[in-house]
């Protein structure tokens, strides 16, 4: 397979391989840059096994189509396409199964390296990319996939054991398991190893429990962003963990019994304590006394109680008095169901919803005031909680916030964890050797939440779904059950009530709805191990993507809104978009089903899918396209667009052409502002283009770009752009500028383009960066080498650089000589990572992180890009933000202006 150095690598795609020409010691698995992957429910599995980390199957592999086709296709009969492992935690109530899978090859799919010129990729790699990236991982390179969180009640063993066997999770050894063997930790590791042996013929690899928990909550904090929360009085605040900063923590873990833990690092550990007063205390009693009939409905029950009816309050012993010289108030619990002992009434005459109150609470003080105990005993300031007790269950957590805040004066602080009951499960997992997946942080962690998945937020709903018509008629089930999801539970607050020293606490919002499943907060997590923080940004911790907070309701009340009545018109074009027919338009209906889902969730509870911004909407609204398989929706607009502005290109540059420096300057930012009206995800935009041609649009937006505009530093950025007035060199021309372009047609073509020329003509090497996946008329990295070909047919400044830069790879360009090549700037392409409308700088591809080093000039394009998300971020090197503003709420919010204003915003290297 190798040739002259090179060998071609294979690239999977959909079933298919391409072949691709990579230099040889570009790794196909792990040295792409890989945009984040979609989610797409469930997938087929893999019988296959490889000794230590996936490998292709390459045995029948065939060429398909034509020999003389450049890239033909392979087919592969045997590689399978989904490649598993994992590990369980078998535990005295519940069973919790954490899996990795990864499709074979799937990171090199999306990019494969097609956006990055050859001679841009061979640069990355002499810079020591590949090497680089074997360091970060302690010599293994880790591998992309996806985690996902399944839990089953440890009585219905089977039914795990049937769920493994159905996903053949059993058959594979990637990330360094070896044969047939299991990581189990809990005390099922034990006492069910037998049964493992027998139905899966599989042994057990037993993992201690508390270095496996430990191990889990270590990673989850530092891999995820909002995996911690605060929750007080019905509110919860994520906590960003500064990871230098973590040490020591009181890991109290709930779960039948409870641990607790001190953490001094990483395995570095001793457990202080436990009581065995516990969850399973919690549901055993719960059960006995209510006949409740599940976990769940012993919790709900409970928000309709009053534990005055059980409980005995100071104020029953005091004649309604407070003892206020100790500080306890009438209402505060003086003994949990100490009401019981004078009234001579049978079990049946108290309120179950009473009953099950008392016991929360009784339980849950009880853990918060050991929990504090510990802490004060150590010297503890923080106290994690995890287990599945929580439930996420906000009245659990209110009361014991309410403890450890109450008896530590406000010096301690109860966090909770969205992976709650997982880690120990997780730390099982993270025991298999070589995967390197303890080494992510959270800028290679992105989570997404499927909604067309039978096993989605740790429970299990139903059999894999092998087929996009699987998943389609398993939507419709899905959102039958979704009504009830998303309807708000009515939830009644308990009355006056109090215990041991403290008043109740206000459970304002529940998160426990009917659907045990809704208050689960965890989905699958990507690891995108090519992802990383922008190098450029000023100062990443500090470093906020998002403009609008959407923690503030009427905000978020209006962006849901906006999302739900952009929906139509968008299912309306994505069923146009891949030919209409009636499946095609069951698609498009799963999808608006899925999508609102989201957005009723959302609604009903905000902090569903942790910190929301608005970013994490926009780029939500596109993973759920991608879920029901939908490409590429403006793909026919965007072509049409890119066509009808080309026309245009020789006149605009010519036009250009004919100004003086800074007249061109001008020109070229009117032009770029005015051509960002071309945005299909703006609704007002869409309303227009319903009343002229793409030319009548452009030309009337350029006739209104009169300065001032409403942000306007053109000024300043013209002197930092100054040439000399003689010789027309510039006075300090950039070396290199990274321009992160937005839609297609006009945007790119008329507006984006001649701006990468002016750069070119001043010796500014010039990369345009573009979206590795596609969202509305965003062009994409893959798009942008044929439009710059086009274009460079008009204009040899574009046709040189492009070709220097390795864009132009299939024309032979006789006019180039070697000096030219050696000294005309590059003209290139790399992808974002992104498949959103937005950027998030902590989470880029690494070929674009790799570029900064001599960069001195990002321009960021756009809405999304430059007003959505980075409008107040800073950079260590110049800024240039262009926009159109095409919403009237946030013209008004963050410019003090109105819709179609426009936005120059220049900000210059800061002198240090
Ligand atoms: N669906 C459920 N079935 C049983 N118990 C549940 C359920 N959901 C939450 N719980 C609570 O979680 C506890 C088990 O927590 P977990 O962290 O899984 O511990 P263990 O490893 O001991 O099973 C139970 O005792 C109960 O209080
Ligand atoms: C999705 C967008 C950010 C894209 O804008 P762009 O980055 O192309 O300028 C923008 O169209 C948007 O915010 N749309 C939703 C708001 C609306 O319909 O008014
Ligand atoms: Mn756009």
């Amino acid at each position: 397979m190798h040739t002259d150095g090179f060998f071609r690598c294979i690239v999977y795609q959909s079933c298919n391989w391409r072949l691709t020409k990579f230099e040889t010691r570009l790794l196909p698995t792990t040295m792409s840059s890989s945009p984040r992957p979609s989610e797409d429910g469930e997938e087929p599995v893999s019988s296959r096994t490889s000794p230590i980390r996936p490998l292709l199957d390459l045995s029948g592999a065939a060429i398909q189509g034509s020999r003389e086709d450049k890239n033909p296709s392979i087919v592969l009969p045997n590689q399978s396409e989904e490649i598993s492992h994992f590990a369980v935690d078998l535990g005295g109530s519940l069973i919790k199964l954490v899996y990795f899978s990864r499709r074979a090859d799937r990171e090199t799919t999306n990019s494969g390296n097609r956006a990055l010129s050859p001679v841009r990729k061979l640069d990355h790699l002499k810079r020591g990319g590949f090497e680089a990236e074997l360091r970060r991982y302690g010599g293994f390179p880790i591998l992309g996939g996806r985690l996902h969180f399944v839990k089953f009640e440890t009585s219905k063993v089977n039914d795990c054991l049937d769920f493994i066997q159905s996903k053949r999770l059993h058959l594979c050894k990637a990330g360094g398991a070896k044969d047939g063997v299991i990581k189990a930790t809990g005390g099922g590791a034990f006492k069910f190893a037998d049964m493992f042996k027998e139905r899966l013929g599989a042994t057990i690899d037993k993992e201690d429990e508390m270095g496996c928990l430990v191990a889990g909550a270590n990673f989850l904090l530092r891999a995820i962003r909002d995996e911690a929360f605060t929750h007080l009085e019905g509110e919860k605040k994520f906590v960003q963990i500064d990871h230098n900063d973590l040490y020591p923590y009181l890991l109290v873990n709930i779960g039948s019994g409870v641990s607790m833990i001190k953490v001094d690092g990483d395995g570095q550990y001793e457990r202080v304590s436990g009581t065995n007063v516990g969850g399973g205390t919690f549901w055993g009693l719960g059960r006995l006394l209510t006949k409740s009939k599940s976990f769940d409905e012993l919790l709900e029950i409970s928000q309709g109680g009053d534990n005055s009816a059980i409980d005995m309050l100071v104020g029953d012993i005091y004649g309604g008095l407070d003892y206020s010289k100790i500080g306890l108030s009438a209402s505060t619990i003086a003994s949990s169901f100490g009401k019981v002992i004078g009234q001579d009434k049978p079990l049946s005459e108290y309120r179950r919803e009473d009953i099950a109150l008392s016991l929360l609470r009784m339980i849950s003080y009880n853990i918060g005031q050991v929990a504090y105990l510990n802490a004060l005993r150590y010297g503890l300031k923080r106290i994690f909680f995890g287990g599945f007790f929580i439930r996420g269950h906000a009245y659990t957590m209110d009361t014991m916030s309410f403890a450890i805040r109450y008896w530590s004066k406000g010096e301690a602080q109860a966090m909770f964890l969205r992976h709650e009951g997982f880690l120990g499960a997780l730390g099982a997992f993270l025991n298999y050797d070589k995967h390197g997946l303890s080494n992510l942080t959270a800028h290679q962690c992105v989570e997404r939440f499927p909604m067309g998945a039978p096993y989605a937020r740790g429970e299990v709903y139903g059999p894999p779904i092998r087929d996009l018509n699987g998943k389609i008629t398993w939507m419709d089930k899905f959102v039958s059950k979704g009504n009830e999801i998303t309807a708000p539970v009515p939830t009644s607050y308990p009355g006056t009530t109090g215990l041991g020293g403290f008043e109740r606490p206000l459970a304002r919002s529940c998160s426990l709805r009917s659907d045990a499943s809704a208050a689960l907060n965890v989905g699958v997590l990507h690891l995108v191990p090519s992802l990383e923080p922008f190098p450029l940004l000023a100062d990443i911790q500090s470093y906020e993507p998002n403009t609008v907070d959407l923690s503030d309701q009427s905000e978020r009340e209006y962006w849901l809104k906006i999302l739900s009545s952009n929906l139509s018109d968008l299912v309306e074009k994505a069923v146009a978009s891949e030919g209409g027919t009636p499946d095609v338009i069951r698609r498009g209906d799963a999808f608006a089903r899925a999508f609102k889902a989201h957005l009723a969730r959302l609604r009903e509870e905000p902090a569903a899918y942790g910190q929301l911004g608005l970013a994490n909407l926009l780029e939500m609204r596109e993973e759920c396209l991608r879920e029901f398989h939908f490409q590429d929706v403006y793909l026919a607009i965007k072509q049409r667009e890119n066509e009808a502005s080309m026309v245009v290109l020789p006149d605009l540059l010519a036009e250009l052409d004919s100004l003086e420096p800074s007249a061109r300057l001008l020109a070229l930012i009117e032009g770029v502002l005015a051509a960002n009206i071309f945005d299909w995800g703006s609704r007002a935009c869409v309303e227009l283009y319903r009343s002229g041609t793409i030319l009548e649009i452009y030309r009337m937006s350029r006739n209104k770009m009169r300065r001032p505009w409403r942000v306007d530093d053109f000024d300043s950025f013209c002197d930092r752009m100054r040439v000399n007035e003689i010789t027309g060199i510039p006075l300090k021309p950039h070396k290199r500028a990274l321009l992160f372009v937005d839609n297609s047609g006009a945007d790119i073509v008329l507006g984006m383009i001649p701006l990468a020329r002016e750069l070119l003509m001043r010796g500014t090497e010039v990369v345009l960066v573009a979206n590795s996946l596609p969202t509305i008329n965003d062009v994409t990295a893959v798009e942008l080498p044929s439009i710059i070909a086009a274009a460079a047919k008009h204009c040899e400044i574009l046709r040189k650089a492009a070709t220097a830069g390795g864009l132009l790879v299939d024309v032979v360009d006789d006019d180039l000589t070697e000096k030219d090549q050696a000294e005309v700037p590059f003209l290139t392409v790399v992808e974002n990572g992104c498949g959103s409308p937005c950027i998030d700088f902590r989470q880029v591809s690494s070929e674009l992180a790799s570029l900064a080093d001599d960069t001195d000039l990002v321009v960021l394009e756009g809405m999304g890009r430059a007003l959505h998300t980075n409008f107040n971020a800073k950079f260590k090197c110049d800024v240039l933000k262009l926009a159109m503003v095409k919403n009237q709420r946030l013209a008004e919010q963050i410019i003090n202006g109105s819709i179609y204003d426009c936005v120059c915003r220049f900000e210059p290297k800061e002198q240090s």
